[in-house]
């Protein structure tokens, strides 16, 4: 395995970037303040957008801010996506990428398509962030007029904005030192992965980085990717993760040698449930936060490398029958038992607190974790079975369903040591 000797980062140097569990010292943080996307949700497009209502954009940044504060003040490096996504636009050809990209979509026509790629190479990086990020609507443009202006309403938008980047946790993830450009499912997202493309692909600070997966692959999001342990990792099938995706992302990290195990949850394909970490997420090198209502239902195929029968044409994949998820995932991660921790005590609650994303907790550590205050009965489940959770408010935030974990794409962790993985 590429990295598992990495040495812990020591105060001063940059720490190295990757990942190999979901608990290890978080060191470095990629996330998204709410910015003008936000402002562009109406009650009209709130659902095809993904968002459940109409978030007070000026309080979503006030608790955003507080969650970045809670981190830094634990050591993390916290990097924001539109930070890194303007510097990336400094260089011309990442800038022509990013245009072409964003203007692709057949909704156009040539004459407004090529009016916005003249005005789009005029504005400066920070500027086309913006419009990259927040969108442009029919009634924004002043030139390009002609028959697709005059028949689209004028607030229709001729680039979408992405109000889900917030949750940088789908657009990419990794799984030791490679960056998985993840492919999402719903059309009102499928552009953020052009971003985060681009700043692996062209940002300094990524040089050399190494890729796996990408937008134009089967779907797979971060928010179904759980690296259990060093070696194993969780995907769930469901709303967004298609069983085609789980196949292409097993076959890649097998390939790169990134994991030894893959376990294929599938999840119920709902809001609800739309990815794996809003019904389960680690808080611990043996432990995780669950959802009661599935707990006893979760299954998992446990997909690994054929040896024998894979060579240089190609790999083949022995998957197993379904099996409980708990006791799958504690025998590819090599412990006695994977604890479960519940949120809440009566059904009732506990879909309550699900909803509001009791479940999605993101770890600092081993055994401390960023929670929601709101949830507070999963929260003291938490602290009574000895996790530190630090409490963020989310009232504003939670409103396009997404925690903690969905706010964050780890970029460095600390390797798990061979204790802290037995
Ligand atoms: N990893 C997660 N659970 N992300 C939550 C994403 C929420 C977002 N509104 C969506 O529907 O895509």
């Amino acid at each position: 395995m590429s990295d598992a000797s990495q040495s812990p980062h020591h105060a001063g140097s940059p720490a190295p970037h990757g990942a190999d569990s979901e608990v290890g010292r978080l060191r470095t943080v990629m996330l998204h303040r709410p910015g003008p996307e936000l402002q562009r949700l109406t009650p009209r497009n709130n659902d095809r957008l993904l968002f459940d209502g109409i978030p007070w954009v000026a309080r979503a940044q006030e608790e955003h801010d507080a969650f970045a504060e809670a981190l830094r003040a634990r050591d993390v490096e916290v990097l924001y996506l539109t930070e890194l996504l303007a510097q990336t636009l400094e260089s011309e050809g990442a800038r022509n990428q990013a245009i072409t990209r964003a203007l692709a979509g057949l909704h156009l026509g040539d004459t407004l398509r090529d009016y916005l790629a003249r005005f789009l190479r005029e504005a400066s990086p920070a500027e086309l962030t913006t419009y990259l990020t927040a969108g442009i609507r029919n009634d924004e443009v002043r030139g390009g007029f002609g028959l697709v202006t005059s028949l689209l309403d004028p607030h229709d938008f001729l680039v979408d904005p992405l109000p889900n980047l917030l949750f940088t946790r789908d657009s990419s993830v990794w799984v030791r030192d490679r960056a998985a450009v993840t492919s999402l499912a719903m059309p009102a997202r499928a552009r953020e992965t052009q971003l985060t493309q681009l700043i692996y692909a062209e940002h300094p600070r990524f040089q050399g980085t190494r890729t796996i997966h990408g937008w134009h692959s089967e779907h797979v999001e971060g928010g179904d990717v759980l690296l259990l342990a060093p070696g194993v990792v969780a995907v769930g099938v469901g709303e967004r993760t298609t069983p085609a995706g789980v196949e292409r992302f097993a076959r890649q990290v097998f390939h790169a040698d990134l994991a030894h195990t893959v376990l294929a949850v599938p999840i119920t394909q709902e809001r609800a449930t739309m990815h794996l970490d809003t019904i389960c997420t680690l808080v611990d090198v043996d432990k995780v936060v669950m959802y009661p209502n599935v707990a006893d239902t979760l299954v998992a195929h446990t997909v690994t490398l054929d040896e024998a029968a894979s060579d240089d044409t190609g790999l083949t994949l022995s998957v197993t029958g379904a099996e409980p998820f708990l006791e799958a995932a504690a025998r590819a991660m090599g412990i006695d038992r994977l604890h479960q921790i519940d949120t809440g005590l009566d059904p009732v609650t506990a879909e309550r607190e699900q909803w509001d994303d009791g479940n999605n907790t993101l770890a600092l550590a081993p055994r401390v974790a960023v929670a929601y205050e709101r949830n507070d009965q999963t929260n003291d489940r938490l602290e009574q079975a000895g996790i530190e959770v630090v409490r963020i408010a989310g009232s504003e935030l939670g409103s396009g369903r997404g925690g903690p974990r969905c706010m964050s794409c780890p970029v460095a962790r600390d390797p798990l040591d061979a204790a802290g993985s037995a």
